[in-house]
C-alpha cells in the first residue's frame, strides 16, 4: 500500500527525539505511522530538495538503492562508502558502473576481521542538509520485515558565507565529532568534499552525542575518542548522577555476538560493563557494578518471526563462538516488542540503555550499528594503555539533560507519565522476558528441523 507520505514536520511532532523504527510490511498500519519511516520517506522530496547524497554501509544492492530515491533525484551525485574488498569490491563496481552519478569510496580496513559496519546517510538539499544514522543495510530485506532503528537529524541550515565557520556546533559537539570520525577514513577527495560541506552547515540543533568506532590501536588522547571509552568519557561528563542510578540495570540489545572471552571477567562484565555503568564523575566513590541484562532472539523468536528461520541469516551468532561462552546465556532475554507491534519483526537494530528497575525512567539510550563484540566496541591492550578496535561503527547517544532542559530523566514509553516528562519510544518491551528453560540463543550455523517456521520451512544451513 502506498502509505500517505506525511511531511517531515508531522514526523517531528510525533518523534521530538527524531528516533524512528523502520516500517514493517505485514503488521497493522497503526504501528507504521508517526514513529516509523521507510527508506522512501527518508529520501522523499518532503524532506528537502536533494542536490547530492552519501550512503555509508556494509551491504549494498545498488539498483535497488537507486529505485528508493524519488525519480527526480536518481541522477544526483551519490557517494557510496563501503568496506568491500577483492571479489565483493569487483561486484560492487560492476553494479555501480552503469550509473554515471555514483562514485564508490572504499574505507581502508587494514585490520583482520574488521568490517565497515557504519550505516549513515548525508542528504544535501538546496536549503541545508540532514544526517541520518541507522542500522539497516542497503538491501530490500533490511527494510521489509525487521526491526531497525533510524535517527534523522533536524534540517541543518547552511551557514551564511560571512559567518565564522567555527559557529554552528551543538552542546554535544556533534559536528566536531562527526568531522573527526570522517577524518579517520584518511584522504579521499569525495569524502573531503563532504567534510567541507559539513563545516559549512550549522549543526547546533543536534541534541545527540556521536559514539563512533574506527579501526586501530588507539592510545593517548585518542584512546577515549572511540568505542566504549568514548561512551565512558561522555557519561563521566554528562551521564546520570551516581546516587540516582546506583541499582539501575544496564541493557544491551543486538543482532550478533562476537567472541567475548572464556568468562565474563575477560571483557563483558569488566571493561565493557564498566563503561556502560559510568556515572557523572563528581568525585564519589566507585559504585557497585549494576546488573547486566542482554536481549538476543532465542530460536523460538526467530522461528515464529514474520520471515521465519531466514531472519536468522541476519543474526550471525556462530556455534564456534557460542560453545566457548556458555556464561553469556545467563544474561539473555527474548526479543519482545509487543508495544511497537514488532515482536515478530526480527531485530537488526542495536540499542544500549540504562533504565530504572520499575521501568519508569531512562538515564541514557544509544542506537548504533555496533553489535556485542570487541571488534565493534574495542578491547584494552597493553595494560589498558590502548584500545584495539577492528571495525567502523557509528551510533547516537541520547542523554536527558541534553534533550529536555528541565528534565533530569526521560519517562519510559508505555508508562503513565507525570505530565512534565517526555516519553522515550523504546523499541522493545519492558519488563524484559527471560528465556524459558528450553530456550536457546539463535545460532545461524546449525540446523533446526524439529519444528517448521512461520513459513512452514526448516533451517538446514550448508
Ligand atoms: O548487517 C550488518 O551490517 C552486519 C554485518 C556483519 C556482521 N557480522 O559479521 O557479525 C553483523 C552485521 C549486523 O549488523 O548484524
Amino acid at each position: 500500500t502506498s502509505e500517505k507520505m506525511s511531511p517531515y514536520e508531522n514526523y517531528i511532532e510525533a518523534a521530538p527525539l527524531n528516533f524512528f523504527l523502520t516500517k514493517v510490511f505485514g503488521i497493522p498500519n497503526h504501528y507504521n505511522s508517526s514513529l516509523a519511516v521507510g527508506i522512501k520517506d527518508i529520501l522523499s522530496a518532503s524532506m528537502g530538495n536533494l542536490i547530492s547524497s552519501a550512503q555509508f554501509n556494509y551491504m549494498f544492492d545498488i539498483p535497488w538503492l537507486v529505485q528508493q530515491y524519488p525519480e527526480q533525484f536518481r541522477s544526483k551525485p551519490l557517494l557510496i562508502i563501503h568496506g568491500s574488498q577483492r571479489a565483493d569490491k569487483t561486484t560492487l563496481h560492476e553494479n555501480a558502473h552503469r550509473y554515471p552519478n555514483i562514485t564508490l569510496c572504499q574505507a581502508k580496513l587494514d585490520i583482520m576481521y574488521g568490517t565497515h559496519h557504519s550505516k549513515m546517510m548525508f542528504l544535501l538539499y538546496d536549503n541545508g542538509m540532514r544526517v541520518v544514522i541507522h542500522t539497516a543495510n542497503i538491501i530490500h530485506n533490511d527494510w521489509y520485515q525487521k526491526t531497525q532503528g533510524v535517527w534523522i537529524s533536524p534540517l541543518f541550515p547552511k551557514l551564511a558565507s560571512d559567518q565564522d565557520l567555527s559557529q554552528g556546533d551543538s552542546v554535544t559537539q556533534f559536528r566536531k565529532d562527526l568531522l573527526e570520525y570522517l577524518g579517520a577514513y584518511g584522504t579521499n577527495k569525495h569524502l573531503q568534499e563532504w567534510q567541507e560541506t559539513i563545516r559549512q552547515h550549522d549543526m547546533s540543533s543536534a541534541k545527540v552525542f556521536i559514539i563512533g568506532s574506527v579501526p586501530g590501536r588507539h592510545t593517548g588522547a585518542s584512546k577515549m575518542k572511540w568505542g566504549h571509552l568514548k561512551l565512558r568519557k561522555v557519561l563521566q561528563e554528562h551521564g546520570p548522577d551516581g546516587s540516582t542510578v546506583k541499582d539501575w540495570p544496564v541493557i544491551g540489545q543486538f543482532s550478533s555476538v562476537g567472541s567475548l572471552g572464556s568468562g565474563p571477567e575477560n571483557w563483558l562484565s569488566s571493561e565493557w560493563l564498566e563503561s556502560l555503568s559510568t556515572v557523572q564523575a563528581n568525585g564519589i566513590v566507585k559504585l557497585s557494578k549494576p546488573k547486566l541484562n542482554l536481549i538476543f532472539p532465542c530460536v523460538e523468536n526467530v522461528r515464529r518471526s514474520l520471515e521465519g528461520y531466514p531472519a536468522g541469516a541476519s543474526l550471525p551468532y556462530s556455534i564456534k563462538n557460542a560453545r566457548k561462552q556458555q556464561y553469556f546465556n545467563t544474561f539473555l532475554h527474548q526479543w519482545r516488542a509487543f508495544s511497537r507491534g514488532r515482536s515478530r519483526a526480527s531485530p537488526h537494530i542495536k540499542t544500549y540503555t540504562r533504565i530504572s528497575p520499575d521501568a519508569q525512567y531512562l538515564a541514557w539510550f544509544i542506537v548504533t550499528s555496533a553489535n556485542l563484540s570487541k571488534a565493534a566496541w574495542g578491547a584494552y591492550e597493553k595494560n589498558n594503555s590502548q584500545l584495539f578496535i577492528r571495525s567502523y561503527e557509528i551510533g547516537v547517544l541520547f542523554v536527558p539533560s541534553k534533550v529536555e532542559e528541565n528534565l533530569k530523566l526521560f519517562n519510559v514509553q508505555g508508562v503513565d507519565s507525570s505530565k512534565d516528562s517526555m516519553l522515550f519510544p523504546l523499541p522493545w518491551d519492558v519488563p524484559l522476558t527471560s528465556y524459558t528453560q528450553t530456550d536457546r540463543p539463535w545460532l545461524w550455523d546449525i540446523a533446526y528441523t524439529d519444528k517448521p517456521d512461520s513459513q512452514g520451512n526448516m533451517w538446514c544451513p550448508s
